[in-house]
């Protein structure tokens, strides 16, 4: 049984759609997972249920050893680091930077009255300054560009020291120099045995970094495919996912994909 996720025939109906259908996955400790698929896939519904926030319809979902329904999802979140568009949406544009980072220690968007030892700034201090953004933490979050913007999502999503982080589309809107630091730096994340279990969801293949060890492919609310990246991401399993004919390619770790030449 898997340690980290185990989701087992899970289906989550929303106005008579299932947004996911029968879907079952196994995450276990040390591994890095992409999640790609088209648009509407369920991706985001997908990382939802893996982040406690949403249950199943039907079937379980175990995370880090929890069932959904049986365990009390403020003690599991924490345990959990995410950084999506749904929550940075919630973050008040007011935020100063560095309490966007430290409020992840309750799961919540927007300090209140919580009390945050000198630990906690500490740590705070250190993930700004991992991430390159150390010099922002006093700057409101409505004011930092999307690719600034990012960089403090994913500093937030390591606040808790968390044995699991998820992170929905962490590319999207980035220019390429910011993409590309951005993917160096997840690498460099994801080759460190000391980093929790990653998982991933991007829309391009090419947003990949290196070090990431597995792939599950959604179309439909479904598995179209799941399994380590070398014998999985290939041209038909990619061409079945997005209904379109491509060609992927890996060069120097990284990979691309375009329309096939019929
Ligand atoms: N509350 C809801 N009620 C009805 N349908 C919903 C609801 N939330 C999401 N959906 C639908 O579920 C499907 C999956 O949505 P989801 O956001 O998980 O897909 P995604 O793969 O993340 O898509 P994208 O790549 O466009 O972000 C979509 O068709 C969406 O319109």
């Amino acid at each position: 049984m898997a340690d980290v996720l185990d989701l087992d025939s899970v289906t989550i109906m929303r106005g008579g759609n299932a947004l996911l259908d029968d879907l079952s996955w196994e995450v276990s400790e040390g591994e890095r997972w992409v999640v790609l698929g088209p648009n509407g896939a369920g991706k985001t519904t997908l990382l939802q249920v893996a982040a406690a926030r949403m249950h199943p319809t039907k079937g379980s979902a175990e995370i880090l050893g929890e069932t959904l329904g049986g365990t009390d999802v403020f003690e599991l979140r924490p345990r959990i680091g995410l950084a999506s568009a749904a929550l940075a949406e919630r973050i008040p544009a007011d935020e100063v930077v560095r309490d966007v980072v430290l409020t992840a220690a309750y799961a919540i968007a927007g300090r209140w009255r919580e009390d945050y030892d000198k630990l906690d700034h500490g740590r705070a201090g250190d993930l700004l300054a991992a991430f390159g953004v150390e010099h922002l933490a006093e700057r409101t979050f409505g004011t930092l560009s999307e690719g600034e913007r990012k960089r403090v999502q994913l500093a937030r999503s390591l606040m808790t020291d968390p044995e699991l982080v998820l992170l929905d589309e962490p590319a999207a809107g980035l220019d390429l120099g910011s993409r590309e630091t951005l993917v160096r730096d997840l690498a460099e994340l994801a080759g460190d045995k000391k980093s929790p279990v990653l998982v991933l969801v991007t829309h391009h293949v090419e947003e990949i970094p290196p070090g990431f060890t597995h792939v599950l492919m959604l179309r439909a609310g479904s598995v179209v495919v799941a399994g380590p990246i070398q014998e999985t991401l290939t041209d038909e399993n990619l061409t079945k996912t997005f209904d379109v004919p491509l060609n992927v390619q890996q060069v120097a770790q990284r990979w691309s994909a375009v329309l096939r030449q019929e």
